[in-house]
């Protein structure tokens, strides 16, 4: 299969790289399913990279829809070594704006309906999570985002993006909470693949999109699709250019991320007592230690 060592995950606006080259629609399927649409493998600033629109191409699919497990695995499977996840997001506090972009450090989880690891039946793991996000990536990330000087953005390094179920957006008394807990944003995607990409040893950051301010601030209405559609298609067409320098970026530097050895010392039950099973299932995250 080919392979690529980066991988994106596009979100709400971006469904498409248009720089990629060479193009190569590849239809994977894993143990979990296929993932929410062929993975399009090209060229990106001189590099091998694997394109995957999380809600589909054309958005058929719902938050809690999202094959999060099917997806993290075809990426696994391509030989992808280091992910960033691009997103939409509600800025819960003033200082984000729309337009603007975080890179976030930790995450709250508010989901409810999701299946967020790849280990059971017969087989327990558990992963260290205290800090979720590859920090060398995010810095990549964030660095590559400074040095583009993009109009009207400003970048945020840090913060916490809080993972709600939806698929409605949040009531007022939820987001007036969320900024009680000092969270930065909110989305409804980016926790459950953050957690399966650290058991799949693979370094992974968010890139957040500002879209609008959620619900709670006064000057402004409650987030409607209608209103952040403009702001997600501007928010796609910067997103590109700093996955692109990101992209070069980790060319020439690459790193061994702590994520890289995530499940040295993270699985509990020897691995002669697994399933053979769920031993193949798992193969891929496995091979390394059995
Ligand atoms: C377009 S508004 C809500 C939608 O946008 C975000 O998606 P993604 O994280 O894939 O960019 C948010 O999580 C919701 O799914
Ligand atoms: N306000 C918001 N809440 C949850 N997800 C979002 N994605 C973009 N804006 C959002």
């Amino acid at each position: 299969m080919t392979q690529a060592k980066i991988g994106i995950i596009g979100g709400s606006g971006l469904y498409k790289m248009e720089a990629l080259k060479d193009v190569e629609e590849v239809q994977v399927d894993t143990p979990f399913g296929p993932p929410s649409d062929a993975l399009i493998v090209g060229t990106l600033a001189g590099a091998k990279v694997a394109f995957l629109a999380r809600h589909g191409r054309n958005h058929t699919l719902l938050p809690s829809e999202l094959p999060f497990r099917a997806n993290i695995y075809a990426m696994k499977q391509l030989g992808v070594e280091y992910l960033i996840s691009a997103s939409a997001v509600g800025s819960l506090k003033e200082e984000a704006k729309p337009l603007d972009m975080v890179v976030p450090d930790q995450f709250i989880d508010r989901t409810k309906n999701r299946v967020s690891t790849f280990f059971g039946e017969g087989i327990v793991a558990h992963i260290a999570f205290g800090d979720p996000i590859c920090q060398q990536l995010a810095n990549v990330v964030a660095d590559a985002v400074a040095s583009l000087n993009l109009d009207g953005v400003n970048l945020h390094r840090g913060g916490t993006y809080v993972c709600m179920e939806g698929p409605a957006f949040s009531t007022k008394a939820e987001s007036h909470l969320y900024r009680s807990w000092g969270a930065t944003v909110i989305g409804m995607t980016n926790l459950p693949e953050a957690k399966l990409a650290r058991e799949a040893e693979i370094a992974y950051t968010t890139l957040a999109l500002v879209t609008d301010y959620d619900c709670w601030h006064p000057d402004h209405d409650s987030v409607t699709v209608e209103m952040i559609i403009d702001n997600l298609q501007r928010n796609a067409v910067n997103a590109q250019k700093v996955i692109q320098e990101t992209v070069r970026r980790i060319t020439e530097n690459p790193f061994v991320s702590e994520a890289h050895s995530a499940l040295k010392y993270a699985i509990l039950t020897p691995l002669d007592k697994v399933p053979t099973t769920t031993k193949e299932n798992l193969s891929l995250l496995l091979k390394k230690y059995l």
